[in-house]
């Protein structure tokens, strides 16, 4: 869906960007990780070409981005960037109204859409819809400028940052909605953090940068278990267990968990993670979860010691 080949961006003799290539599949969340500096702003606005780059391709949909123009380009991209990007002296509906307007909607759609985005997002429309982002905390204004940009159904969402401004607890309340939000599920999505935790419960694929480079690239699981290098070790030593338990989703251990027998509804889905999953039962007097797979009837469930067992054993194997 996105293909960058040999893509790089230099600022008069700074090499921003130096010559990466990457590819997000449709539907898929790919997370651009690094250090301050290393080029994944820049990487992330020549998608939308915010930023011209110096050379290299980029296709979005089969279509060269070169060949369009860049206000046609960005209307089928949706954008968030960083410290939201709000216009302080509209209110929330206006805010959100800013590209249905462009496309020329109705206004009964444009109310439809706001409200039903609004109610998605947690900010009832009636309480919200007037205020201006001065009247609203980090993480109220954060879901508006993610309602911007999923407002006129872009295929291509990209992030910078989204969640940058917030508090830690916020924060990670605000990624486990986002995570649950219907809309993206069928969005190709390109993620900038420099926030590893984040990484890891967002991205199914994450490119970590360097000095305008890609040092490694892969899924999440492949990132934490075999690192390609010292930077790549480095990068992940600090949190290693929680990072290897969250790489690790519920899907891989399905097939030998146990039938559930309690009659409980899920509590959990076979797409969370190891982590997600002991963070619940550490939580909680019950000492099983119910657990949902896609695309299967059955319900089974997990134990906190069943996590542990499966997780040596794939650190055995690794
Ligand atoms: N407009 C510009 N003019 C000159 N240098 C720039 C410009 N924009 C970015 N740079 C430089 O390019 C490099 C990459 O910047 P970029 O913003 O892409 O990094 P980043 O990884 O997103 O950093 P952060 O996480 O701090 O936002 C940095 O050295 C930065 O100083």
């Amino acid at each position: 869906m996105i293909l960058a080949e040999n893509i790089s961006k230099t600022f008069g003799n700074i090499h921003a960007v130096n010559d990466i290539s990457f590819e997000v599949k449709e539907g898929s969340t790919m997370v651009l990780l690094g250090t301050s500096g290393c080029g994944k702003t820049t990487t992330l606005k020549m998608l939308n070409r915010l930023i011209e780059a110096s050379s290299g391709n980029i296709k979005i949909g089969g279509k060269n981005i070169f060949e369009e123009k860049p206000e046609i380009l960005r209307r089928g991209i949706g954008y968030v960037s960083q410290n939201n990007g709000l216009f302080p002296h509209f209110t929330v509906a206006e805010n959100i109204a800013i590209v249905p307007k462009l496309l020329k909607w109705d206004k009964d759609k444009i109310h439809k859409r706001t409200e039903d985005l609004l109610h998605q997002l947690k900010l009832p429309s009636r309480e919200f819809s007037n205020k201006y982002p001065d009247e609203l905390s980090g993480g109220q204004k954060q879901r508006v400028a993610i309602a911007r940009a999923l407002v006129s159904d872009a295929p291509v969402l990209l992030m910078d940052e989204p969640f940058g401004a917030l508090d830690p607890i916020t924060r990670a309340a605000i990624r486990k909605e986002f995570l649950l939000l219907p809309e993206l599920k069928r969005k190709t999505i390109v993620l900038v953090t420099h926030d590893v935790q984040e990484a890891f419960e967002l991205g199914e694929h994450i490119c970590l940068m360097d000095h305008g480079k890609i040092v490694q690239s892969g899924s999440p699981e492949e990132l934490i278990f075999n690192p390609s290098g010292s930077f790549s070790k480095s990068f992940f030593s600090h949190q290693k267990l929680q990072l290897e338990l969250s790489s690790l989703k519920l899907s891989r251990i399905w097939d030998s968990l146990p039938e559930s027998q309690s009659g409980r509804s899920a509590e959990i889905e076979s797409r969370d993670s190891f982590w997600y999953a002991m963070e619940i039962l550490s939580d909680r007097t019950s000492r099983e979860l119910v657990v949902s797979h896609t695309g299967d009837d059955s319900l089974k469930t997990v134990t906190f010691s069943a996590l542990q067992d499966a997780y040596l054993e794939i650190k055995q194997n690794v």
